[in-house]
């Protein structure tokens, strides 16, 4: 796996402790010695999450609940969650998968086809279940088969009533043409897809999830505060695409959106360590098991819950942003969605851990990303 850069302790701390105490957030949490360093941040929410059902589920669901909050949880499942009522279900098989004393929340999401009726989204808004509605277009990504096959002529009045609804549209931004170069996917998306839809619908609340190009950062400043955000995952914070091809293929770092190359990822970090508040934490962890991954015809999607808070630390670290990380991990997503921030706290400790190489259990091995890798900061509970 790729890294970009090392990490610089002693300018670290040099930049940490010079940093002036109004530019810090609650300064009197950064507290720095001069080989450990702590940080205390609000307890960040994962704002897309894959949780997957059945074994899977049991698997991973501890491992998002050890340190975020709450999560928004992708509705593509086999079959996919189109209603309401299914959704519920989904949210109660995630809280019997949590461990006993477990405070997280899984914010439910219902997966768009060509069929969703304005009906539904009214149920969906009642309920209190369901905080965003998911735009897979068909044969776009993981279990998208169901998604939607002409956005504007098949969903406008859905659309509308989101619109009138205050329910947040979540978008996979790629098109699926297969003449579409697959690195160009998503800026065509946003160009032919994403425009538009502003344009026709500008009270729709729009998040464009894992964004990966230099396009989608400027599409998402060029938008107003509070109608368009992005998640951004480690991944494309991390890793550009010669990480799928370092030293032979590599599979776990397949995802959908590709990674794409080193301009891109730079613009993605310059985004997010600006302190943009439109930025915000979604790791898109995405399990499939070791055996779906290495083989012909892998499946797309990087499982990052286990690492994911560390990794973002180190990019917020190696920009020499520490200062951001709180907003980008904890306040932007939920202001966004217009949701209570978290009261509870983490911490983030400087302490090396080495990622497992994978975790087993009785079904398979799921293969973490960053996996075999010593990672510098470790997070825990207050
Ligand atoms: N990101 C991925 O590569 N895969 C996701 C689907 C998605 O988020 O597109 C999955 O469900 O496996
Ligand atoms: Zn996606
Ligand atoms: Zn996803």
């Amino acid at each position: 796996m790729l890294a970009f850069g090392t990490i610089k302790t002693t300018v670290l701390s040099f930049k940490v402790l010079k940093l002036p105490s109004s530019k810090i957030e609650g300064s009197r949490q950064l507290k720095c010695k001069a080989s450990k360093m702590e940080l205390t941040i609000t307890q960040p929410d994962d704002w897309h999450l894959h949780l997957r059902d059945g074994e899977l589920l049991q698997a991973v669901a501890p491992h998002s609940a050890n340190f975020f909050g709450r999560a928004i949880v992708m509705p593509n499942l086999k079959p996919p969650i189109t209603s309401t009522a299914v959704a519920a279900a989904y949210r109660e098989s995630i809280l019997k998968a949590l461990p006993a004393d477990s405070d997280f929340s899984p914010l439910m999401t219902l997966y768009l086809t060509d069929t969703t009726s304005p009906r539904e989204i009214k149920l969906a808004r009642e309920s209190g279940v369901v905080f965003a509605v998911k735009l897979y277009p068909a044969g776009a990504t993981t279990n998208s088969q169901d998604g939607v096959t002409d956005l504007f002529g098949k969903c406008l009045p859905v659309l509308e009533e989101m619109a009138e609804q205050n329910m947040p549209l979540l978008v996979h931004g790629e098109v699926t043409d297969p003449n579409v170069d697959v690195f160009d996917r998503e800026k065509v998306f946003i160009d032919t897809i994403l425009q538009p839809l502003i344009q026709r619908l500008p009270q729709l609340k729009v998040v464009m999830e894992h964004i990966t190009t230099m396009e989608a950062v400027r599409f998402v400043e060029s938008c107003s505060y509070g109608s368009v955000a992005a998640t951004v995952t480690p991944q494309h914070l991390l890793l550009n695409r010669n990480a799928i091809f370092q030293g032979g293929l590599q599979p776990h770092n397949y995802c959908l959106p590709v990674l794409k190359r080193e301009i891109h990822r730079q613009a993605i970090v310059s985004a997010v360590t600006s302190g943009n508040k439109k930025f915000f934490l979604g790791t898109d962890s995405a399990p499939h098991e070791k055996r779906r991954k290495e083989c012909p015809c892998g499946c797309a999607g990087i499982y990052n819950a286990p690492v994911a808070i560390s990794l973002y630390a180190k990019v917020f670290e190696e920009a020499g942003a520490l200062d951001k990380l709180e907003a980008f991990t904890s306040f932007n997503g939920p202001d966004f969605y217009g949701l209570p921030r978290n009261t509870s706290k983490i911490k983030l400790t400087r302490t090396p851990w080495k990622v497992p190489e994978s975790f087993s259990f009785s079904f398979g091995d799921i293969v973490p990303m960053s996996a075999g890798e010593t990672l510098e900061w470790q997070p825990s509970s207050i």
